[in-house]
Order: C-alpha cells, then structure tokens, then sequence
C-alpha cells in the first residue's frame, strides 16, 4: 500500500530529517510511527502526501510511484489519504456537518450523495447529536471526531492522523484512538504519527519508532519504548 525504498530527505546542504527509510505497509495495516520531536515523522506524512520531494530514494503508494505523479494529477493522489491534525483545521464560520459536506463538495459529488452521507458519517464518528454546533460549540474531542468524519467522508483507502490526540486529555484520546480503530477495522490503512506513550502502549498495533530520521525500531504488536 505504501512503501518506502532507500527514502532520505535532506533539507537546505545537511539538515538530515530522514536517512535511508525502508518501509512497507501493508493494505489494511495499523501503523503507530513514533519518536521524539524532530525525529522526522512529519517528514514522512509530508512525503506520502507529496508535499515535497525525497533527496533520494522512491515512494509508492498503491503501487505508483510518487514522483512519476504530474503536477495535475497531485489532488487525485491526495484524494486516496484523509488527513488528520493536531490542531484539527475546522472551518470555524461552518457547522460540523456544513464541515463535512464541504469536504465533499470541493471533490465535485453530488448533492444527493453528500445529505445522504454526512449524517452517516457524523453518526458513525458518534456526533449525530452535535451535526449543526459551529466548532467554537464543541469540546476538543468532538472537533477531532468532526475532523475524522471529514478526513473519512469519501472513504480513502489510507487514513493519516499527524498527532491526533495532542490537544487532547487521556480519556478524550481513548474515544479518538478507538474511532480510529473502528475505521481500520472496516478496511482502512490508518497511520498514526504520536508522541503519545500511552495511547500506543494501550492499542498494541504495529509500532515503527524512528531516531534521528532512522527506523531504530519495528514491532508487529509493539509499544512506544523497548520493554525491558
Ligand atoms: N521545511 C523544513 N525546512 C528545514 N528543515 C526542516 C523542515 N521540515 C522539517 N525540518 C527538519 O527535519 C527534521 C525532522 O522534522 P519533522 O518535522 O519531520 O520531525 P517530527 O518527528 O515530525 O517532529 P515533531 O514531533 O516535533 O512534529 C528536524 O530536524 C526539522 O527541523
């Protein structure tokens, strides 16, 4: 589903934010990607995403080859990945379902398709009560769940969540951990890029740590750090 062959990314003459990456995920996987601040996980999403290029080395997604992508075709590759934030990235003058229906209008689908969708989606990320509170109305879990619906609407194969629970409290991001699970479980590749400990000790999925712009670690059913 993604894979990365001998990836490095350097940024201005020796800003090594990712030296010699090889990975595979696989269709339907849960990938935890871990590691201290700098360690280069935002470099990877932003490279999946093709918002920047590798130095060296190649990256595919669903079998193509990223850099073979023209410039025009780059919204349709963007369209395989929903993306979620740390800080959520609501548009604060529309309602979570206004939210979420605008993601689908801006892909060109139907009118029909998206009344039909948004309450099933809201419903499925547990807010079907909450559909029509503008963001400022919400807590901070209900603005990550409206932001997973919004990522999920259109049903991507690949889910990316950069630091999901990073605003978060503990019990919040157990509720956002396991609407990130269910949507897994239905199909969906979901990478998670955290500095959350616990939430990676609890959820035991594949954990790939990384140090310095290295893979140091890569565990089937891991945890944040070694066990000793
Ligand atoms: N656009 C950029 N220009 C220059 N250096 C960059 C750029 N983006 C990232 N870096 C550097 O690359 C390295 C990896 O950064 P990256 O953001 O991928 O780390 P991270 O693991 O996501 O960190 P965090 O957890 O703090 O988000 C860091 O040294 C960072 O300073």
């Amino acid at each position: 589903m993604i894979r990365f062959s001998n990836v490095s990314k350097i940024f201005g003459r020796d800003t090594v934010a990712l030296e010699n990456i090889n990975l595979e995920i696989e269709a339907g996987e849960f990938v935890f990607l871990v590691g201290p601040s700098g360690s280069g996980k935002s470099t990877m999403v932003r490279l999946i995403l093709k918002e920047m290029e590798p130095t060296t080395g190649a990256i595919y997604v669903r079998g193509v080859r990223l850099s073979s992508i023209p410039r025009r075709k780059i919204p349709r590759h963007r369209r395989n990945i929903g993306c979620v934030f740390q800080d959520f990235k609501l548009l604060p003058n529309k309602t979570a379902a206004e939210n979420v229906a605008y993601a689908m209008e801006v892909t060109g689908q139907r009118r029909r398709a998206i009344r039909t969708k948004v309450p099933q989606i809201l419903d499925l990320v547990g807010l079907s009560d909450k559909m029509d509170k503008y963001p400022d109305q919400l807590s901070g879990g209900e603005q990550q769940r409206v932001s997973i619906a919004r990522a999920f609407v259109s049903q991507p194969p690949i889910l990316i969540a950069d630091e999901p629970t990073g605003n978060l409290d503990p019990d919040t991001s157990v509720g956002i951990m396991q609407l990130l699970h269910r949507i897994n479980r239905i199909g969906t590749t979901v990478i998670v890029a955290t500095h959350d400990k616990e939430m990676v000790d609890v959820m035991r999925k594949r954990v790939v740590a990384l140090e310095d712009g290295r893979i140091v670690r890569d565990r089937v059913k891991g945890a944040y750090a070694d066990e000793v």
